[in-house]
């Protein structure tokens, strides 16, 4: 087993920077024509150092451009400011999710990292390795913190660093947005102690900015549709993920929780990012739908059990109620599964996933009879998700739709509708994906 394993996620991947030609096996369709991008970890080594977790891994982006029944692969590195400081320094020197670094005294662009003591927040890391994000006409290397990197989709060339937090104040972001039907992003980011406040930002970027405007990027018109307060000034939700539906955001606040003062002294006490983060397991979970007309947020307070989730599947709307379905599971084990050190040839003894991941179908009613008596249920679809009324708001618990998926994806025409597939690959109990399920 050790073989696949390494190819899965050890060693450093080579870049291929100019096309190759895939050899096709049976034929693909003629309407099949395009660049498909795709981005992910490529390098854990660097000079003696090494990363000690899958997510911090230098980004590499992937290209197959399909044409007239043919393929062309393409890969290359991001040269983001962080791969070029590691590789001029020949070792890791800006802090990743799992790893913390120093900088390089000497040639130091990072220097505000040093400034922990007056910055809260300290300078995040711009290795954009997760998602590709579409703006308008544009292509953007996307990963969880205030730095996007726009890409050539054609050559792959990494182009400038936008910086969100020069138009919204944002300290993280998810690396899932949503698009509406012309193309607007809506995403959202976590601002962490501004102006004596932490909240939930969600912002609109327009796919496109009037003509007379057109040198200004689509970043000057963003937007702020909401803001959410945090419940914890100190300890925000993380999360990975949010939903839509055709009138409303869903935004889950789950147990699962950065903590900041932990955050602000990861520099002086040596530790990682991933460790700033911790679970109440014995917390509520709890939702919040922003009406997308009204820019209003839902008052009944609607929670459910503690649980950690990243991806939401899909949501919509239904005599009433929102119906939404995401992969959750009853621990953190998730991320803590992919430190390198386990990720070898002993890899089954090391990396059991104490928590399957599972399907869940949340329904909440959003009209219901307001005397309705303590205990009862309001769901009035026939689901065995249930929406009980209790004094302090109300109690959601889910239908089970099923377990051992992640990753999931939709046609995304149906996104916010009522939906009948589901894309995602099967995990059990191990990180190595077996099989696409559909
Ligand atoms: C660097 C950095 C972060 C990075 C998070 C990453 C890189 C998450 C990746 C998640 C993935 C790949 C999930 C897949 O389901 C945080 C925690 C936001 C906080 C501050 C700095
Ligand atoms: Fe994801």
């Amino acid at each position: 087993m050790a073989a696949p394993m390494e190819a899965l996620y050890g060693g450093n991947k080579e870049e291929h920077p100019e096309p190759i030609k895939a050899e096709v096996r049976g034929q693909l369709p003629t309407w099949l024509q395009g660049i498909l991008l795709r981005n992910g970890p490529g390098m854990h080594i660097i000079g003696d150092s090494k990363y000690n977790h899958w997510f911090d891994g230098l980004a590499l982006l992937h290209s197959f451009t399909f044409k007239n029944g043919e393929v062309y692969y393409r890969s290359k590195y991001l040269r983001s400011d962080t791969y070029n400081c590691n590789v001029e320094a020949n070792r890791i020197v800006v802090s990743e999710f799992g790893t913390m670094a120093y900088p390089d005294p000497c040639k130091n662009i990072f220097a505000k990292a040093f400034c922990y003591l007056s910055h809260t927040i300290p300078e995040f890391t711009d290795n954009c390795l997760i998602n590709i994000m579409k703006a308008g006409d544009d292509f953007y290397a996307t990963s969880e913190t205030n730095f996007i990197r726009k890409i050539n989709p054609q050559t792959l060339e990494t182009l400038d660093k936008v910086d969100y937090n020069k138009y919204v104040a944002v300290n993280v972001t998810t690396s899932h947005p949503h698009y509406d039907s012309a193309g607007n992003i809506l995403n959202m980011g976590t601002s962490i102690v501004d102006k004596g406040k932490t909240k939930y930002v969600l912002f609109k970027i327009p796919s496109s900015v009037p003509e007379q405007q057109k040198k200004k990027s689509c970043f000057k018109h963003l937007e702020v549709v909401c803001s959410i307060p945090s419940r914890s000034l100190l300890h925000p939700s993380y999360y990975h993920s949010f939903g839509i539906t055709e009138n409303y955001i869903i935004f889950v606040e789950q147990p699962f929780r950065l903590d900041i003062v932990k955050m602000a002294t990861a520099y002086i006490r040596g530790v990682t990012w991933a460790s700033c983060l911790a679970f109440s397991k014995d917390d509520k979970t709890w939702f919040h739908f922003v009406d997308r007309k009204t820019k209003k947020e839902v008052s009944t307070k609607f929670y459910t059990d503690a649980m950690v989730f990243f991806h939401h599947v899909n949501a919509y709307e239904e005599d009433g109620h929102i119906i939404f379905d995401i992969i959750s599971y009853t621990d953190n084990s998730l991320y803590d599964m992919f430190y390198l050190k386990n990720l070898n040839k002993d890899f089954e003894d090391n990396t059991k996933l104490t928590s399957i991941p599972t399907c869940k179908r949340f329904v909440v009613p959003l009209q219901f009879d307001k005397d309705a008596g303590v205990g009862s249920n309001l769901v009035t679809l026939p689901s065995t998700a249930t929406a009980v009324k209790e004094k302090d708001g109300i109690y959601c618990q889910p239908e089970i739709l099923c377990e051992g998926i992640e990753l999931p994806r939709i046609n995304y025409d149906y996104n916010g509708k009522k939906y009948k597939y589901v894309f995602a690959t099967e995990v059990q109990w191990s990180p190595v994906p077996t099989k696409v399920l559909f």
